[in-house]
């Protein structure tokens, strides 16, 4: 195969991963060290003067962070001894290895845009490691709690709505399922446009029913495989050759996209289009909203103990999918390097062997999209399947509104006819993808 295009960088001025690192990311950056500020008493208040001095000390390892990445230093071997410190430091030595002798060393607005804005993240993380006994702080809980009560007026709609389809199930005949899978799949499309952060950590809560919303959006899926989503799953379920269909799903934010897509989770498993689901969330604090084990069951908790009947009720039929197994929830620390997913059969190989056993992989969100991908300049042209450069762990499709200036399967003059209509086509999350690819 042909060597694949450079990835996107800050070195593009101009370019949205440039306005990232130049603008976004330190909004982010002083967004996390007011939370730490304005929860200093809480700290003192649970461990005493210990508390206070560690806000201090967090705080001003994060303005040090924030210092280098405006000044564009080199980017830092990471210090703290953690799980992953190794690897990252293994391929802080790899982006090391790419550059020229004399261009010097990864810098912020040199280096791969997926490699810094991942490490910025993890060296936020490490600021907290440094920092007990307030290491377990999760500075992003509070915008992730927000997000989802703010949106209590659309997850009452939708899991009302659920409960509806879920009792006529069994009147429904073919075209009727497969047209509320449809549904349902678009639902957990849109609720991607909840992202904290795009928005900067800015409320991104749905503004009207996503429900209602969905024959109005339909001309902004740019690529739309459901059909081959539809005809994999009715067949297993047509044949029954397989005891047991499994779906996973690589989540991307907790509040309201997380319950777009245990929603979807719950119409596979009663349409039985699925008998059991994988969920794959992250093992510390990731882009402001993405899902970690803790937000994961806080939701469900929420859910199951809403005033509303139909909400609680799904609430319940969630907590009993997990403790009876046919809903798992799986950790793993590949989720949170800075790697493309062309390179998880080396790096991860215990997750990819994992990843082979489903029969469908559903990747939620842009910053996946962009590790399948990449994040290279791939021409809007390119087959999907080549931009996954071997990665195929099982049938994949990525369900992603465009958040970055990566796109690939697109027709030909597809791309440039939205750049002319709608200059931000690709970083506004206007528009979305279902993008399939069957596997080897
Ligand atoms: O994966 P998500 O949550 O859909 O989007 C995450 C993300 O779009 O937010 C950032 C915006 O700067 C991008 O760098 C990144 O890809
Ligand atoms: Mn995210």
């Amino acid at each position: 195969m042909a060597g694949s295009p450079e990835s996107l960088s800050g070195q593009d001025v101009g370019s949205f991963a440039y306005l990232t690192i130049k603008d976004r990311i330190p909004q982010i950056l002083t967004k996390v060290i007011d939370t730490l500020h304005r929860h200093k008493s809480e700290f003192f208040e649970k461990h005493g003067e210990e508390g206070t001095e560690a806000e201090k000390k967090a705080i001003s390892l994060l303005s040090k962070l924030r210092n280098e990445l405006q000044t564009d230093k080199a980017i830092f071997p990471l210090v703290a001894q953690f799980v992953d410190t190794d690897i990252w430091n293994r391929y802080l030595e790899y982006q090391q290895s790419l550059i020229a002798e004399d261009n010097g060393q990864p810098r912020w607005f040199y280096s791969p845009w997926l490699f810094v804005e991942c490490y910025m993240y993890r060296r936020i993380h490490e600021a907290l490691i440094q920092s007990p006994p307030i290491s377990d702080f999760d500075v992003f809980k509070e915008s992730k709690e927000q997000n989802f009560f703010e949106s209590r007026e659309s997850i009452v709609t939708l899991c009302t709505y659920l409960q509806e389809v879920t009792r006529t199930l069994g009147e429904l005949d073919e075209d009727q399922l497969k047209n509320e899978f449809f549904k349902f799949l678009q639902v957990s499309l849109w609720g991607n446009k909840c992202d904290l952060s795009l928005s900067g950590g800015e409320s991104s809560a749905p503004k009207r029913s996503v429900l209602d919303s969905l024959e109005d959006l339909k001309p902004f899926i740019l690529v739309n495989d459901m059909e081959q989503l539809w005809s994999l799953l009715s067949n297993h379920k047509k044949t029954r050759e397989k005891a047991s269909v499994r779906v996973d799903i690589v989540l991307d934010n907790s509040g309201f996209e997380l319950i777009t897509d245990l929603v979807l989770a719950d119409f596979l498993l009663s349409s039985k289009l699925a008998t059991e689901i994988h969920f794959y969330g992250k093992t510390i604090p990731w882009f402001v909203s993405d899902t970690t084990l803790h937000d994961f069951h806080w939701l469900v908790a929420q859910v199951k103990h809403s005033a509303h009947q139909w909400t609680a009720q799904c609430g319940a039929a969630w907590e009993s999918h997990v403790k009876t197994g046919s809903w798992v929830y799986q950790d793993h620390l590949f989720w949170t390097l800075p790697h493309e997913y062309c390179a998880m059969a080396q790096v991860a190989p215990d997750l990819y062997a994992d990843l082979q056993k489903a029969d469908l992989i559903l990747f939620k969100g842009d910053l996946n999209y962009r590790k399948l991908t990449g994040d290279r300049k791939w021409a809007f042209t390119t087959p999907f399947h080549q931009a996954l450069k071997g990665f195929h762990p099982a049938p994949l499709c990525s369900v992603r509104t465009l958040k970055a200036e990566v796109q690939v399967g697109l027709q030909p003059g597809q791309g440039e006819a939205l750049t002319a209509s709608d200059p931000g086509w690709l970083t506004t999350g206007t528009y979305g993808i279902f993008q399939f690819d069957r596997s080897p």
